[in-house]
C-alpha cells in the first residue's frame, strides 16, 4: 500500500550485489514517481532521477537552476513510490566540496541508492551541449573527497561524472576518471563519448563499473545493450527516454483534441483506468479496508 518494503540500506546493498554479477544493468529515468513504480512494475531493477527531466519538468534548461534541495524532495518522494534502487543525478554537487558534501547527506536521507557528481563548473550545463567548461582535475578530486567522507553508508554508490571528453579530449578525461576513481569514486559515468572505439578505450583504462548514457538525440551513439554489455560496461542509462515519448504522447494527444474537438480516438493509446490503479495498488487499499471505498470497474476501462 502506501509504504514500500525496503529500506535505503537494503536498496543500496541490492544495487551493489547487482552491480557485482558483471551483468548490464538497464535503469531508465523515471519522470515522476508514479512512473518510477512503472519501471519497477516492468521488471526493471533500478530507476534514474535526471537532472534534465526533473529542470523540464518545471519548465527550466538543464543549467543549473535547480537546487540540492529540490533534487533531494523529488528523490524522496520517488523513493517512497518504489522499492528500487535509485541512481540521482546531483550536477555539480551545487557548489563547493562542502555543498557536494551536504548533497551526499540529503541524498542518503531521501534514501536514495547512489548520485553522480560531474566534474563541470558551476553552473553546469546538459553534457551534451556545446561551450561546456571543467573544472580543474584538483577542484574535482577535493569534490570527490568530501562526497565521500560525507557518506554514512558505505553501500551508498558514490560515482563520478567526467565531462572532459568534449573539452579536453579522450586521453585527458581518462586521466580524470582514473585520479577520481583513486579519489574515492566507486563507480565512473563518461559523459558524451563519441563512438564504440571511445567506450571501449574507457572500459580498458578503467577498473570500475562504468556507466554508458544512452540519451536520445546526443553527441554519442545509441548502443544496444548486447553492445554495451560486450563492451564491459555495468550500466545503461536512459535518462530522458520516458519523458521524451510521455511528452511526445501528450503533444500528438492535444492536437488531436484540438482538431477533432474529442479525445475518443486516443482511447487505444491511454493507460486505462484499471491499469492505472493496478499500478497504484487500488485493490490492496480496499481488501484493507472495504469500509473506506470499494470499487467495480466496468470491462475494458
Ligand atoms: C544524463 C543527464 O545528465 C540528465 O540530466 O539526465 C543529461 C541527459 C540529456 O540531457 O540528454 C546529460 O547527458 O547531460
Ligand atoms: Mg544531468
Amino acid at each position: 500500500m502506501l509504504h514500500t518494503r525496503t529500506t535505503a540500506e537494503q536498496r543500496r546493498r541490492a544495487l551493489r550485489e547487482r552491480l557485482a554479477t558483471g551483468r548490464l544493468l538497464t535503469v531508465p529515468g523515471a519522470f515522476n514517481p508514479l512512473s518510477a513504480r512503472l519501471i519497477q512494475d516492468l521488471g526493471f531493477e533500478a530507476a534514474y532521477l535526471s537532472g534534465a527531466v526533473l529542470a523540464a519538468d518545471l519548465g527550466l534548461p538543464d543549467i543549473g537552476l535547480t537546487t540540492a534541495t529540490e533534487v533531494a524532495d523529488r528523490a524522496r518522494q520517488t523513493t517512497r513510490a518504489t522499492d528500487l534502487p535509485v541512481l540521482v543525478d546531483a550536477d555539480t554537487g551545487f557548489g563547493e566540496p562542502m555543498n557536494a558534501a551536504r548533497t551526499v547527506q540529503l541524498m542518503e536521507d531521501a534514501g536514495v541508492a547512489g548520485l553522480h557528481l560531474e566534474d563541470q563548473v558551476n553552473p553546469k550545463r546538459c553534457g551534451h551541449l556545446d561551450g561546456k567548461t571543467v573544472t580543474p582535475r584538483a577542484e574535482m578530486v577535493r569534490r570527490i573527497r568530501a562526497a565521500v567522507d560525507a557518506r554514512r553508508d558505505p553501500d551508498f554508490l558514490l560515482m563520478a561524472r567526467t565531462d572532459a571528453r568534449a573539452v579536453e579530449g579522450l586521453a585527458a578525461a581518462i586521466d580524470r576518471a582514473r585520479a577520481y576513481v583513486d579519489a574515492g569514486a566507486d563507480a565512473v559515468f563518461p559523459e558524451a563519448l563519441a563512438d564504440e572505439a571511445e567506450f571501449a578505450a574507457f572500459r580498458e583504462a578503467v577498473d570500475v563499473p562504468l556507466l554508458a548514457n544512452m540519451t536520445e538525440f546526443g553527441k554519442g551513439p545509441l548502443l544496444d545493450a548486447r553492445t554495451l554489455q560486450d563492451l564491459g560496461y555495468d550500466i545503461a542509462l536512459y535518462p530522458v527516454t520516458l519523458l521524451r515519448l510521455a511528452m511526445g504522447a501528450a503533444e500528438d494527444g492535444l492536437r488531436t483534441l484540438a482538431a477533432e474537438g474529442t479525445q475518443s480516438a486516443l482511447l487505444p493509446r491511454m493507460q486505462t483506468r484499471s491499469r492505472l490503479y493496478e499500478l497504484l495498488g487500488y485493490q490492496e487499499y480496499s481488501a484493507f479496508d472495504s469500509a473506506v471505498f470499494d470499487f467495480t470497474l466496468p470491462p475494458g476501462t
